[in-house]
């Protein structure tokens, strides 16, 4: 499942690249301002911090968002509190787009991250044009010199790398691809399946001086705390903002713990 969501994306790019070629997108990647520095924002406090997730839909859950207007709702996010905005741009299982990443840049002055199936170099260009301060990079989705090298690119660009792990082996290799933010996913994506205690399992191998986050099944502030006491410096959280009717409340009730 995850080498077709994968495949898609890149099928996706592919298709892009026809109307917009690689030099073109780079030239808009370096005509953008600087990105904004992610690692300072999301730095270790004696707070919790979160990264709010524009979500339209996912392959588990189905369309669960309409979002006509995923740039209000990230000032919505903004205004409750959130540290990062992230975007989903995968088209086909979640709805998203680029077009939505670049309306959030322009209504929010948060670092704002890709969260696509990033894995090849002109995704990452096109990240950077559309105005992305972070790109993910999803490790069970690379091998480790495609993960090295498309790491590198993204630090080239002034940009930071998420980078997602679902294992202890997975972690060692974000490690060794020198990550700095970097995720746990507690949500499988070849099985979809969850596992909330996996963040509190993995958290130890990771070191102090790298930004743990962790992703996903979050649906109360109980979950959050959770997160947080097992070791978590930020928590990325999508379906239960983008659900919401009152995500600027629902968000301070979050940071509120
Ligand atoms: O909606 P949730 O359970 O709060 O999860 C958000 C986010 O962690 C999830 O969207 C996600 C984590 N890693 C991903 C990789 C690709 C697509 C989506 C994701």
């Amino acid at each position: 499942m995850l080498a077709d969501l994968v495949s898609g994306s890149l099928q996706d790019a592919e298709r892009r690249r026809e109307a917009r070629p690689l030099v073109e997108v780079e030239a808009a990647a370096l005509a953008r301002p600087a990105a904004l520095d992610a690692l300072e924002a999301l730095a270790p406090a004696d707070r919790v911090k979160i990264i709010a997730e524009v979500k339209r839909a996912s392959p588990s859950r189905g369309v669960m968002a309409e979002i006509p207007d995923p740039a209000a709702l990230a000032v919505s996010y903004e205004i409750g509190g959130a540290s990062a905005i992230s975007v989903l741009t995968e088209e086909r299982r979640f709805g998203g787009s680029l077009a939505d990443l670049e309306a959030v840049r322009e209504s929010v002055s948060l670092p704002v991250l890709r969260k696509d199936f990033v894995a090849d170099p002109y995704q990452v260009f096109e990240a950077r044009a559309a105005g992305a301060d972070i790109v993910l990079l999803i490790v069970a989705a690379l091998d480790q010199p495609d993960l090295v090298s498309l790491h590198s690119l993204i630090r080239e660009l002034g940009m930071t790398a998420l980078i997602e792990t679902h294992s202890a082996d997975e972690v060692e290799r974000a490690l060794d691809a020198g990550a700095a933010l970097l995720g746990v996913n507690a949500r499988n994506l070849s099985t979809f399946e969850l596992d909330q205690d996996l963040f509190g399992t993995l958290a130890d191998s990771i070191p102090s001086g790298v930004i743990r986050v962790a992703e996903s099944a979050v649906k109360s502030a109980a979950d959050i705390t959770h997160y947080r006491n097992a070791g978590a410096d930020v928590v990325l959280v999508g379906e239960a903002l983008a659900t919401q009717g009152d995500p600027v409340s629902t968000l301070r009730e979050f940071l509120a713990v």
